[in-house]
């Protein structure tokens, strides 16, 4: 994260170019499967995918449990881009490369899932949250993809992050969910990220509760930062996969393993909601591709 350093707008624009030139897919909407929620990506209709490896400029996934592919395709009537996997260790900047990319392509909207541990009381593991606020720790030290010069062609300097994930997107969820008779299992909370590997120790823990966070993971707020900078409309899913040990006389512990378990056991529920929540979302004419940046 660290060794991080911003690129060119030429570069997101090669990248952009480049995939243009090898699909005639024009996708609205991009979503960003987290652990064990990619097989959303194989649902999609009419695909071209390609391997990260094989695009121009495009970061590698480094998570075990992520497949390293950008899959295009149709979704309940429109066009999507979706990647199977993302890189969460390298540097701020190559994991966010995409999100401009997307927004170059003309993406107007962008889902985030991924698989977090839980520190609210009332949250089981299996439970689906929509993220309502983040809190980017990373972020706040100064590891934001944002730093270095601003490319005022994505967006302004200092850009607002108040109501980054979209209300009207949030609401619709939550009826979707209502009617897929998974309710019951639906919570809204803050997403928190922290830097990672490491899961937390138990006074990193208790810290967090003692915040507000609801749920913690290791990855999201970077790419939903430079979302909000250039004016994507965001959505975002946590899938608790664990809950965060608080307590010292707590004999478990979590691990990659055990989250890639649960995620796979509720991926569908997961699935439907985001393919409801494509369907149903209104989409402004596709037309902004390399019109505002
Ligand atoms: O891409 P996500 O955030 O789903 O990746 C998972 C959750 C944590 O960030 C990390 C450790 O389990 O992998
Ligand atoms: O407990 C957790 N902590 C951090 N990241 C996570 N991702 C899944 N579970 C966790």
């Amino acid at each position: 994260i660290l060794s991080s350093s911003a690129h060119s707008h030429d570069e997101y624009q090669k990248t952009a170019d480049w995939l243009m030139s090898q699909t005639k897919h024009r996708p609205q909407v991009a979503i960003i499967c987290g652990s064990g929620l990619g097989m959303l990506a194989d649902t999609l209709k009419c695909q071209d995918s390609f391997a990260y490896s094989d695009i121009p400029g495009f970061p590698q996934s480094t998570v075990q449990g992520h497949a390293g592919r950008l899959v295009f395709g149709e979704l309940k009537g429109k066009t999507c881009v979706c990647m199977q996997g993302r890189s969460n260790f390298p540097s701020v900047h190559q994991t966010t490369f995409p999100i401009r990319v997307f927004k170059l392509l003309g993406v107007e909207t962008l889902i985030v899932t991924n698989a977090a541990g839980s520190l609210a009381d009332g949250f089981q593991p299996g439970d689906i949250m929509i993220i309502k606020d983040h809190i980017n720790f990373p972020g706040l030290v100064g590891l934001n993809p944002l730093c270095g010069l601003n490319d005022d062609k994505f967006g302004p300097r200092f850009p607002a992050m108040s109501g980054c994930y979209d209300k009207g997107l949030r609401c619709l969820a939550a009826e979707i969910a209502k009617e897929l008779g998974v309710a019951g299992f639906l919570q809204e909370g803050v997403y928190a990220m922290v830097g990672g590997p490491n899961f937390e120790t138990i006074a990193e823990a208790r810290l967090l509760h003692r915040l507000g966070v609801d749920a913690v993971g290791m990855s999201t707020a970077p790419e939903v930062v430079v979302a909000a900078h250039c004016g994507l409309r965001v959505f975002g899913l946590s899938l608790i996969t664990n809950k965060v040990v608080k307590s010292y006389e707590d004999t478990e512990s979590v691990n990659h393993e055990g989250v890639l378990e649960v995620g796979r056991l509720r991926s569908h529920s997961v699935q439907q909601l985001v393919t409801e929540l494509v369907g149903r979302m209104e989409i402004n004419n596709n037309d902004n591709i390399n019109k505002s940046v």
